[in-house]
């Protein structure tokens, strides 16, 4: 069904050298912003899903990778920061299932994004039916946060960073309390990783969850590091050049590199 077209180079990150046993089904090939992109187009065009379908899968698959790196035992504050783009749109999601594993999620929403059937509106919606402040204040917020979620920018994101992000991305690289980033560390370049100066040049998050496949900015990535997005067939896979990680049972997450899940 999906036929191969120009794919670009791929670099596969393998384990540490102690996880050798699992590194042959557990190096996983990166994806480039384009195909990411082109993949998402093949899964609602040819593929018969839906945004919605694929946006609530990537969020639960994040709501499960906030559970394992952040158990509620270490705490129930979780600000979710969430982009104008789907990153967010994976952020409010993710915020939806928290509340229902009895975290106390409140959003940080500073430009709020439009895209078709008002998709983000419904989210949004949802998670006032529910209680979940969206708070003004970045700073503020931070202080009582015992989590931060960074569904900020994912694989569209396009360097400079503009306003108001610069100050949220500084105080996010600046802060004590651990973060999570969704699909790639916000202010990072997806092909090269880190900015060599300014806001994000030193954001290096407590964990990450890649969605489908790694960008490859993880090369520059060393935290805890999930991969999500439990849908790819075989033949989408192929086409991309991808690997469809060896999810554990029910999971939607598997977690690889240094704390790579034993039970693989
Ligand atoms: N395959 C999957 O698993 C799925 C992943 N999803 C998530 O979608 C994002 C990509 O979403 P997209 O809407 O294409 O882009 P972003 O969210 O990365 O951001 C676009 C948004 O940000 C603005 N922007 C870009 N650069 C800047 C900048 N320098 N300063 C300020 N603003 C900027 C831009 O204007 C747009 O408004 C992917 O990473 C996953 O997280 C989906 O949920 C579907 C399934
Ligand atoms: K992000």
């Amino acid at each position: 069904m999906f036929r191969t077209t120009t794919l670009i180079k791929h670099t596969t990150y393998h384990l540490k050298p102690y996880k050798l046993a699992r590194a042959a089904s557990m190096s996983l090939k990166a994806i480039s912003s384009k195909d990411a992109a082109a993949l998402d187009k093949d899964l609602m065009d040819v593929g018969g899903f839906s945004l919605d379908q694929l946006m609530e899968l990537a969020g639960v698959s994040v709501s499960q990778a906030v559970y394992r790196f952040h158990p509620i035992s270490k705490g129930k504050n979780v600000l979710v920061v969430c982009g104008p783009g789907n990153n967010g749109g994976d952020g409010l999601v993710a915020a939806r299932h928290l509340v229902h594993y009895g975290y106390k999620p409140s959003v940080y929403y500073p430009k709020e994004g439009k895209n078709e059937l008002y998709q983000m509106k419904r989210l949004k919606t949802q998670l006032q039916n529910l209680d979940v402040p969206f708070v003004p204040d970045f700073t503020e917020a931070l202080k009582s946060a015992d989590l931060v979620v960074d569904g900020i920018f994912g694989f569209s994101f396009q360097k400079p960073l503009r306003e108001p992000f610069p100050s949220i991305i500084s105080q996010l690289e600046e802060t004590k309390v651990p973060v999570l980033s969704i699909d790639a560390p916000s202010s990072w370049d997806i092909q090269e990783g880190p900015p060599k100066e300014g806001p994000g040049a030193k954001f290096m998050p407590g964990a990450l969850i890649s969605l489908t496949a790694p960008k490859p900015c993880v090369k520059w990535y060393q935290g805890r590091h999930f991969v999500g997005g439990r849908f790819l067939t075989k033949a989408i896979a192929e086409k991309y050049d991808i690997d469809i990680p060896d999810y554990p049972g029910v999971d939607q997450i598997i977690e690889i590199g240094v704390n790579a899940d034993e039970k693989l």
